[in-house]
């Protein structure tokens, strides 16, 4: 399954963007990062830093990028505000455990800012939307607290001591290791508010979900990826979408159709199939699944989200919410 970043389009942030190296940085970058007191922070850095080695690295990030195996950005002002390249925030991608691993550094004069945790969050709330990993991993100098600091500040949980190779430092440093998942990463799920008579599910509320698989006239499925800021980002799942006070889950299902993929339904074409009863933390999911083979218009990502449509046999590789899992397993023998 590829990862939905072909090229890679800058990510802003609050008050920045995270844009890939350029080579005309390499001047800057090594003014900024040959300081000892950025240098000593950092696992993979040199100190001194050869002056070529900026130009050797962009050139080789801009690879990484383009295979996919890693993401190191700069951190700069928008261009509007003169572009300053203010640091680097970078992800290696680690694909057969599906993880990442994070790093980051600021140049010592905007030390005190705010920069690396808006920095460094965006780009892991945006790796766990858009790459295949469903963890990320980083690690701070057990002296550097401010550093640790950071990585708690952005959702990571402690996750033990190590040790770790300094180039800078000349050999190997205890540093504290941290992690984060998907729910670490995602914004606090507010419980879906009762409505006064709605059932409670071992003290839980009930949210009712409508979702559709769609298939189309090669048999194929198409799910939907739960775009970044949402909880569950970066999983696959069946176009959908919550049934509000009033609705039936069938008009819930056409209206949610229309918006997020630009298509109409009718009720008559929507077969119910199976349903989905999942215990998550904030609440108790009930998901009827429909099954839709006829609909008027093109199928469009209307909300950016990336769509796949994916043969009955190859749903297995969509990493997907747990509680579509026993629906995936219906689906594939029904198709
Ligand atoms: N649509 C859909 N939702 C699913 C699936 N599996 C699963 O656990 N869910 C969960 C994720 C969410 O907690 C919930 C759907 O809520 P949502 O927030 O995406 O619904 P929505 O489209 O109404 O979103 P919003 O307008 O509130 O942002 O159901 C699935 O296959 N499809």
């Amino acid at each position: 399954m590829p990862d939905s970043t072909p090229a890679f389009a800058p990510l802003a942030t609050e008050r920045f963007v995270l844009r890939p190296l350029r080579a005309e940085d390499a001047a800057e970058l090594h003014r900024l990062v040959n300081d000892w007191e950025v240098a000593k922070t950092l696992a993979r850095v040199p100190f001194p830093y050869p002056r070529q080695l900026a130009d050797e690295w962009i050139a080789s990030t801009l690879e990484q990028i383009a295979e996919g195996t890693a993401y190191h950005l700069a951190i700069a002002q928008p261009e509007a505000e003169g572009g300053a390249m203010l640091g680097c925030v970078g992800l290696t991608i680690e694909r057969e455990e599906r993880s990442a691993e994070l790093g980051y550094w600021v140049a010592r004069r905007h030390w005190g800012q705010g920069i690396a945790p808006e920095a460094a969050g965006r780009l892991a709330r945006w790796a766990i939307a858009n790459l295949n990993i469903d963890r990320i991993t980083a690690s701070a100098l057990t002296d550097n607290a401010r550093s640790a600091a950071v990585l708690r500040r952005i959702g990571f949980r402690d996750a033990g001591k190590g040790q770790r190779d300094f180039l800078s430092r000349g050999g190997g440093m205890p540093v504290l290791l941290f992690e984060a998942g998907r729910a670490d990463l995602a914004p606090p799920v507010a419980p879906p508010a009762p409505a006064p008579e709605a059932a409670l599910a071992g003290g839980k509320p009930i949210l009712l979900v409508a979702a559709v698989g769609l298939i189309d006239p090669d048999n194929r499925v198409l799910l939907a990826r739960r775009p970044e800021g949402k909880p569950l980002a970066g999983l696959w799942e069946f176009p959908g979408g919550k049934v509000r006070a009033g609705e039936t889950p069938e008009v819930a299902l056409i209206r949610e159709l229309k918006e997020e993929l630009g298509i109409d339904v009718t009720e008559a074409c929507l077969a119910p199939f199976a349903f989905a009863s999942h215990g998550y933390e904030a609440f108790h999911l009930l998901m009827p699944l429909f099954l839709c083979r006829r609909w008027q218009g093109q199928v469009t990502a209307l909300e950016g989200q990336a769509l796949a449509w994916v043969r009955p046999q190859r749903l297995a590789d969509y990493a997907m919410p747990p509680a579509d899992v026993p629906l995936v397993a219906l689906l594939r023998d029904f198709l």
